[in-house]
């Protein structure tokens, strides 16, 4: 049987994930420890003896800076690489910029994880007096995405509609051709992913938080069903703590 593996990594901690804000199409840059986590990835991808033929990532530069990173450790600096606005992470709509624990403060830990993490149910949108508004929606590398395509906000529901044509018609047909693939993306357009390819319930998908620049690879026959789930390229209690703390940073304390 012919398997493909594909390697994902979650961007280093950004900016923005170090002050609790809700982040989503706002553009923030890693922080220290983030370019550290990058680099480690890419030493770990090294360790473990990867070269890739092509990479995937969103138009954010949390995840692009991430991958350079990464390919700098693998000496693949000049590896060609598609960018899409349909890798970036969700859109969190007029949630965007707000502190994470003052927002379960606010409005109770229950309804911020339900914005967090539930399947179906989308944050508020982003009105047009949002203070990101013209930084997000007026951003050029947003100038070809078509009005019915520009979200104001995004439950994972719209995001796994968004980001599944790309994975389907970009990203797919390179991995049947054989080739080696990286994809440098975000907690919640991963997690979009990850739910289509393990089939993953609503239920099953609310409890699955990312870890910042841990990578992590799937194994899938020709059919694209996973032969091997998400195995981390790290030691598991370290990505048992990372996840539960993703996982902890919308609680009010
Ligand atoms: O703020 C965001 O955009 C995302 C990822 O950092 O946050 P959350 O984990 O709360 O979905």
């Amino acid at each position: 049987m012919t398997t493909y593996k594909i390697i994902m990594i979650r961007h280093g901690e950004s900016e923005w994930n170090k002050l609790n804000k809700f982040c989503g199409w706002f553009d923030a840059d890693l922080s220290e420890k983030g370019v550290e986590e990058a680099k480690s990835a890419g030493v770990a991808l090294k360790e473990a003896g990867y070269q890739f033929d092509m990479a995937y990532t969103s138009v954010l530069k949390r995840a692009t800076v991430t991958l350079d990173y990464v390919l700098d450790a693998l000496d693949q600096k000049d590896l060609p690489t598609k960018q899409s606005w349909r890798l970036n992470e969700r859109h969190y709509g007029g949630l965007t910029g707000l502190n994470k624990a003052e927002t379960a403060q606010k409005y109770g830990d229950a309804q911020v994880h339900t914005w967090r993490r539930s399947f179906a149910t989308p944050p508020p949108a982003m009105e047009s007096d949002h203070q990101y508004y013209q930084t997000i929606m007026e951003d050029e590398r947003y100038k070809d995405v078509s009005p019915e395509d520009m979200p104001k906000f995004e439950s994972l529901e719209l995001t796994i509609k968004r980001a599944l044509p790309f994975w389907n018609e970009e990203i797919v047909p390179n991995i049947k051709q054989g080739k080696r693939i990286i994809i440098s993306a975000h907690g919640n357009s991963l997690r979009g992913i990850v739910k289509y390819l393990d089939n993953k319930s609503e239920d099953e998908i609310m409890a699955l938080n990312l870890p910042t620049g841990i990578p992590f690879y799937y194994e899938l026959d020709e059919n694209m069903k996973p032969v091997v789930s998400m195995q981390f390229l790290g030691d598991p209690e370290t990505v048992k703590k990372a996840m539960e703390a993703v996982a902890a940073q919308g609680k009010s304390k």
